[in-house]
């Protein structure tokens, strides 16, 4: 089980963000959803997570659908999200930023572990205990990426979105970032991720969804899409633009740092 969408289209005016869209993010499994700049991607995590209606389509979480629901039951039902934009609680301590949420999720769960036995966990297992007393809004961006994540895995989510965790990110963190995401889903967390850095993306996704201009333009495993003919010709149509010719000579470092 984990994550379905079905036949989703999003209008914004006369411009289709997402043209019948479906996609599935599996259990124990990390999916990727890539495309170029405003090909839908967020929009599309905009009507999983509730926060955007869609014209036509469906979500569907365990086979229940959970279309009609308002994005904090869409949370309750185990789904946990990161923003593009770092969303953190500015004034707050990291370690009281993630304590909140696990907070939130002990209230409801009342034989879940202590909220303060998750929020030492975390710190732990995310390496965060030399920041752990740190104002979360003093933090560098990349820092900030890994408290978002930790915060997010306080809900003990069924599935995790994450919005471009690897943008602010330096090598060091993005490898830190990657080994967690692998261990998440490793315990059965369907994780469902929108990301640009393609180093990333190949080393830890199972799956690919390709959006472009709102419409699928392809979908299976990474060594797939590294080959399909469609998404080489959307992402070297982008390179082309910038008339880098070091990479136009060389269709798979394109596709491998560029995409
Ligand atoms: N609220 C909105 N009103 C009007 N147009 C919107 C709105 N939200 C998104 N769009 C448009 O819908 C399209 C898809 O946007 P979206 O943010 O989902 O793309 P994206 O793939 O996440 O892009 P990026 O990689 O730059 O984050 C874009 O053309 C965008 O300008």
């Amino acid at each position: 089980m984990g994550l379905e969408v079905e036949g989703v289209t999003v209008r914004f005016g006369g411009h289709t963000a997402l043209d019948n869209i479906s996609l599935r993010a599996l259990d124990g499994k990390v999916t990727g959803l890539i495309g170029p700049n405003g090909a839908g991607k967020t929009t599309m995590f905009n009507v999983i997570t509730g926060l955007q209606a869609p014209h036509a389509g469906r979500v569907v979480l365990d086979g229940r659908d959970v279309s009609k629901l308002a994005p904090y039951k869409r949370a309750r039902r185990g789904m946990a999200r990161t923003f593009q934009r770092l969303e953190l609680f500015g004034s707050l301590t990291v370690r009281e930023n993630i304590h909140v949420a696990a907070a939130q999720f002990r209230r409801r769960h009342r034989s879940a572990e202590r909220a303060g036995t998750t929020t030492d966990t975390l710190v732990r297992r995310l390496n965060l205990g030399a920041i752990a007393e740190v104002r979360a809004d003093s933090l560098p961006t990349g820092q900030g990426r890994m408290v978002e994540l930790a915060r997010a895995l306080a809900c003990r989510p069924r599935i995790l979105l994450l919005d471009e965790p690897a943008s602010g990110q330096d090598e060091s963190e993005t490898a830190e970032f990657s080994r967690v995401l692998r261990d998440v889903a490793a315990e059965g967390v369907a994780v469902l991720l929108v990301e640009h850095d393609m180093d990333l993306v190949m080393s830890v996704c199972d799956e690919l969804h390709v959006l472009d201009f709102g419409k699928k333009l392809a979908q299976g495993t990474c060594a797939e899409i590294q080959a399909d003919p469609a998404v080489r010709a959307a992402y070297l149509g982008e390179v082309d633009e910038d008339l880098d010719p070091a990479v136009l000579a060389d269709p798979d470092e394109a596709l491998g740092v560029s995409l």
